[in-house]
Formats: C-alpha cells, sequence, structure tokens
C-alpha cells in the first residue's frame, strides 16, 4: 500500500503498451520519484505485469511493461561508498549514476543505507520509425519503510517472489518452486563466420543470468560431436538442448536423438532450441517469424529470453530416406541449383550469408540442369489438411528393411567414454575453455550454477565408438526402389532445382514458403524446370528474397504443397542437400511428422 517512506528510481521504465483486459493485481506500492519532488509512481504487480503509474499534481499517465517482456529480477543493497569518494553517506539518492549497489551477500555493502533495492530486467518491444526493437529496461525500485534492512529486504523479497511465480505461470507463493535443471548448450565454434562464442557470451549469457537460468556448455570439438552427445547421455537432466550455431547443429542434434531407443520420451520431455549464429540460419528466424518476434542478424535477445521462459510449440520433423541412410531434418532437401549455391559457398564461410548471395550471382550466370524423375504426394485442398497419420513408434527401418540394422548397444553414458572435465566440480566458475581466458576480465556472465565444459584433446579427438541405430517413427512409404502409389504425380524431366522446405524461412533473409506453419504436416515443394532463362532465375531471386515467392507460377516455376516426394535423379554428379548438409547423391524419399518435436518459442502471443 501506499508508503511514504518509499522511494523510486525509475532508471529507464519503458513500454507504452496498455492492457486492456482487466487484470488481478498482487501487489501495490507507492513510490517517490527523489529526483522529481511533487511526482509519485503508483506501481502495480498484476497479472499482466509491472504497471508504473506517474502522478503529478493533475495528471496521471500509465506504462506497462508487459510480464511476457520481464526476465527476472534480484534484490540488492547499497553499495559501501569509498572514503574521499565524492558523496557522503547520509546524501539521498539522486541521478541514477550515483546509484551504485552490490549484491546482498557482498562484503561490499553500505551497512548505513537500510533500503532493499529491487531490480527488474525485462526487454521490451519497441517500434521505432522502421523496425520492431527490444529495448533492455531495468526498473529499479527502493524499499525503504522499516528501520530496519531486514525489514526492507522482506518487502523486496516479496516482490521478487511474486515475480519469479508469476513468471513461472505458477500460484503465487512466498516460496516459488525453482527448475533445478540446468540448460544443455551445444555450441559450434565453426559455424557461420566463426563468431559463436563471442556471440553466445555477450548476448546470450547475460540474459541467462538475469532470468537465473544455469546452463551447461559445450563447445562442439568435431562435426558429429553434438549428435553423439545427445544420443549417449541421460539428457533427462537438462531443461532443454539449445543449439548454438547454424541449422547444421540443430540436425545433428535432432538426428542424435532418434538415435536413442527412448528417443519418444527424450522429444516429449526435452525441448530442442536455436540460437543463430551459422550462415543459414533458416529455422531461427522462422520460429521469430511465426511469434512476430523482432529478427535481426546476430541479434539473439528474443530467442535468449525464448530459453528462460520455456515455452514450447511442436515443429514439423521429416523423415529422409536415401539408399544408405535414414536422417531426420527440421528445415528443407534440396537437390541442384539451391543445393549447389549451399555447398559450393562453404570456401566463402567466413563472410557470412553474403556468401549464398554472390555465389546465386555466379551461379545463375552458368546454369546447370539435372536429370531425373521427380514423384510426390500432392496435398490437394491446403485449407483442409488430413489429420496427420498416427504415428508407428518403434525403429525407423525401411519398408523392406533395407536401412534395417542390429538393435545395437546404442545407449550408453557416454561419460563413461570420454574424459569430459566439468569447470565446476568442487571449483566453482572456473572455465577451461581458453576462449573465456581472454574474456574473464571482463563482465562475469555465469549464470549462478552454470558450468562451462571442454572435452579434453590428446591429439586424435576423442569418439563414441557405438555404432549408432536410427530409431524414430516407422516410414509410411515403400521402400525407396519400390513402386510408388498410383495417387502421386509423377514428372519426369530435367530441372534447374528442386527444394522442399517444412519451414517458412530457409536462411535468414529467404521468406521460402509465407504459407507454412511451425507444425502443419506440409512440405513446400519449389520446382524450376530447365529451359528457364538466365533473366527469369534472376527475377525470381529477386523476389524471393523479397518474399513474394508465391507470386512466381509460370511454365517454368511451380510451388507445390506435398505430404511425402521422392527424387531419382539420373547421374551420378550433384548435390542432395539435407538441412543444408550434405548427402550422397541419389534416390531420395521423405515424408512429414508432425508432433513428435518441441522446440522452444518466444513467448510473445
Ligand atoms: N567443432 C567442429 N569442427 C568442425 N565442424 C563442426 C564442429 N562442430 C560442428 N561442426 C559441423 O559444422 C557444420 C556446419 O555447422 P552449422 O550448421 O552450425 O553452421 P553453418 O553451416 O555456418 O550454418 P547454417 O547451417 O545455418 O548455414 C555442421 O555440419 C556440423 O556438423
Amino acid at each position: 500500500m501506499a508508503d511514504s517512506k518509499s522511494g523510486i528510481d525509475v532508471l529507464h521504465a519503458m513500454g507504452e503498451e496498455k492492457a486492456d483486459v482487466k487484470e488481478q493485481v498482487h501487489l501495490e506500492e507507492t513510490f517517490y520519484i527523489l529526483s522529481k519532488k511533487k511526482s509519485v509512481f503508483r506501481v502495480r504487480l498484476t497479472s499482466k505485469g509491472l504497471s508504473l503509474i506517474k502522478e503529478t499534481d493533475d495528471t496521471s499517465k500509465e506504462q506497462i511493461i508487459l510480464l511476457r517482456d520481464i526476465i527476472g529480477s534480484k534484490c540488492m543493497r547499497s553499495k559501501r561508498r569509498r572514503v574521499g569518494g565524492g558523496s557522503c553517506v547520509c546524501t539521498s539518492l539522486v541521478g541514477n549514476q550515483q546509484l551504485k549497489v552490490v549484491d546482498e551477500n557482498s562484503g561490499d555493502l553500505d551497512e548505513n543505507d537500510i533500503s532493499a533495492y529491487l531490480y527488474i530486467y525485462a526487454y521490451v518491444l519497441k517500434q521505432n520509425r522502421r523496425s520492431l526493437k527490444r529495448e533492455r529496461t531495468t526498473i529499479t525500485l527502493r524499499f525503504r519503510s522499516f528501520d530496519k534492512y531486514e525489514d526492507n529486504n522482506k518487502e523486496a523479497q516479496k516482490w521478487r517472489n511474486t515475480i519469479k511465480c508469476l513468471l513461472a505461470n505458477e500460484p503465487i507463493s512466498s516460496v516459488p518452486t525453482y527448475n533445478e535443471k540446468k540448460l544443455l548448450v551445444l555450441l559450434n565454434p565453426k559455424s557461420g563466420p566463426g563468431k559463436a562464442r563471442e556471440l553466445f557470451q555477450e548476448k546470450v549469457a547475460p540474459i541467462l543470468l538475469e532470468a537465473e537460468v544455469p546452463y551447461d556448455l559445450y563447445v562442439t570439438k568435431y562435426a558429429n560431436y553434438a549428435r553423439e552427445f545427445v544420443r549417449t547421455r541421460n539428457v533427462y537432466n537438462w531443461r532443454g538442448i539449445v543449439a548454438v550455431g547454424g541449422d547444421g547443429v540443430l540436425f545433428e542434434i535432432l538426428n542424435g536423438m532418434f538415435e536413442r531407443l527412448d528417443w519418444q520420451q527424450a522429444f516429449a520431455e526435452v525441448p530442442l532450441a536455436v540460437l543463430p549464429c551459422g550462415s543459414g540460419n533458416g529455422l531461427a528466424r522462422t520460429i521469430c517469424h511465426h511469434f512476430d518476434e523482432p529478427f535481426f542478424h546476430q541479434n539473439m535477445t528474443g530467442l535468449s529470453m525464448a530459453l528462460a521462459r520455456g515455452k514450447s510449440s511442436q515443429i514439423d520433423v521429416v523423415r529422409v530416406e536415401t539408399k544408405s541412410k535414414i536422417m531426420f531434418s527440421m528445415l528443407s532437401v534440396g537437390w541442384g541449383l539451391m543445393s549447389d549455391i549451399d555447398i559450393e559457398s562453404e570456401r566463402l564461410r567466413s563472410i557470412g550469408g553474403q556468401r549464398f548471395t554472390l555465389w546465386a550471382l555466379a551461379r545463375t550466370v552458368a546454369l546447370r540442369k539435372y536429370k531425373g524423375v521427380l514423384s510426390y504426394a500432392l496435398i490437394k485442398d491446403i485449407g483442409n489438411l488430413p489429420k496427420p497419420k498416427q504415428t508407428i513408434f518403434g525403429r525407423s527401418v525401411s519398408q523392406d528393411g533395407a536401412l534395417d540394422s542390429p538393435e545395437t548397444e546404442a545407449f550408453f553414458d557416454c561419460d563413461e567414454q570420454t574424459e569430459t572435465y566439468c569447470a565446476d566440480t568442487g571449483r566453482k566458475h572456473q572455465r577451461v575453455d581458453s576462449w573465456y581466458s581472454v574474456h574473464s576480465r571482463r563482465t562475469f556472465y555465469s549464470a549462478r550454477g552454470s558450468d562451462y565444459h571442454s572435452i579434453v584433446s590428446g591429439g586424435s579427438e576423442l569418439r563414441s565408438p557405438v555404432h549408432a541405430c536410427m530409431h524414430g517413427p516407422g516410414s509410411h512409404l515403400p521402400s525407396l526402389m519400390s513402386e510408388l502409389p498410383s495417387s502421386w504425380v509423377h514428372e519426369e524431366g530435367e530441372f534447374v532445382m528442386v527444394h522442399v522446405s517444412y519451414q517458412s524461412h530457409i536462411g535468414e533473409d529467404f521468406l521460402f514458403a509465407p504459407r507454412s506453419r511451425l507444425c502443419d504436416g506440409v512440405m513446400w515443394m519449389l520446382i524450376i524446370k530447365a529451359g528457364i532463362s538466365r533473366s527469369q532465375i534472376f527475377s525470381f531471386l529477386l523476389k524471393v528474397t523479397q518474399g513474394h515467392i508465391s507470386d512466381i507460377n509460370n511454365e517454368y516455376i511451380k510451388m507445390v504443397p506435398v505430404s511425402a516426394f521422392r527424387i531419382a535423379p539420373e547421374g551420378q554428379n550433384g548435390y542432395i542437400t539435407v538441412d543444408g548438409e550434405l548427402v550422397e547423391y541419389g534416390p531420395i524419399q521423405a515424408e512429414i511428422f508432425p508432433n513428435i518435436v518441441n522446440i522452444l518459442v518466444p513467448d510473445t502471443k
């Protein structure tokens, strides 16, 4: 309730969005702005968020920081001022600059200030002239109604606990439940232009720290490290698995999970997540697109908040079969032009996503064509989709058993096989990876209990010796060499490309399938036939980058919704990619499975 002795510093209170639905008020208090006499703030913590009502003599203005934009809070105490530091201990708090606080357990606290400070961290959506962006906002509430720090701190803690309960969507209690589980972060240092470590440290770790979400960070040591890791560890120890890198690391994690005997339970209990540090970043862009989360190159605020909030959504996965392998994919299968660009532009990896544009130009000039047969199960009425077929659980064998491998000892605890060491066991916050020492002079961004791990590398890399076996849902398709149902459409001839995506974006700036949903059981197949001119290809690429792909439909280019497909290329030369990863050149078929995999998504709706 209103308390004449409370003071407030609203450092950067922003967020003008107003709530129109009646909300429940959990806490309310009146605070002064010490620098502005005659104005008070009525602060309310409601089911919608934090309402800051500024009242002067004749006006009242409300700002609301929505709950979904708040990431966490922290109780602090005033920091001891240095002798000769310029300000007297009894000076009341006036400017932002003078506010120096420390952790309540710090040895450097100011015993003379009995105030308790509550810091509330939020990343508020702000519409600038050009774009929607998140801005970091810190609201500082100073509690000093009581004569003792302990009592003021009790008040501040009450606010903090209520915020915690509201964020966790739990009934309000003085002891909010604490999720002990950490996030598992698998970071590919080689993804994109090779900046994943720095990006994580600078842009993600601070948000996880504010949200008090601990994590175990493993830096991958070789291709397929992430795959082996999730296949062989007890993934239930973690609250989610985060791929820091490009779509390739997520592909590894997805397939490693499907190599587990308990894949079904593992997917149900442990959501996946992605933070975009690669060159393509199609999936991260897709997730932001569907949840109206602003997406900028190397901006990971919204997706980092998603890690903390823990809201998940189901996402389509596609079971892909080649002559020698079964794999699962979350993004795309490509044959021809786009795969050529993806693979051949690898040599320009250091320039990031620009490599695709440059190579696209080069390859359009020297256009190739590929002969083969394309077959697909067309979805005739996209507005009236059939219910997804029942998933056949078990091992993911091809129907004639061609890819059937013996049930092996695929599940074991890799701890026994690899010399993993933990930076934290008994030695808190000691970093083991060399790059951390580079940054250790800067702010230390490790959430309480977070660990940094590394694999000991002694010449040859340690790898799991186990021959993995792919599990996952069984196929509904005939085997790769068998005849397809007569209801399928068949097209034989020469193609510039066939690219199939089940997500809206196949790259940061590449809106491929505007009608796609995260989990709709639809694959969008783009077919470009040979005979198309270079200028038509140029104009196609231009339209695609502007998100107008659906406008393109002519005698050479078409986009069709399918539920399954097969590509049977002729000859030996060419590239086929799955989620941007090169797979063997030859016949390939795929079918879609919604409702298996969960992915962490922004809490914006
Ligand atoms: N430590 C490592 N050393 C070398 N390669 C690695 C390592 N860790 C993972 N990889 C491999 O790097 C490849 C590319 O990874 P990733 O997808 O993260 O980046 P990208 O290709 O730049 O991004 P995108 O897939 O979005 O285009 C993957 O095939 C992955 O298996």
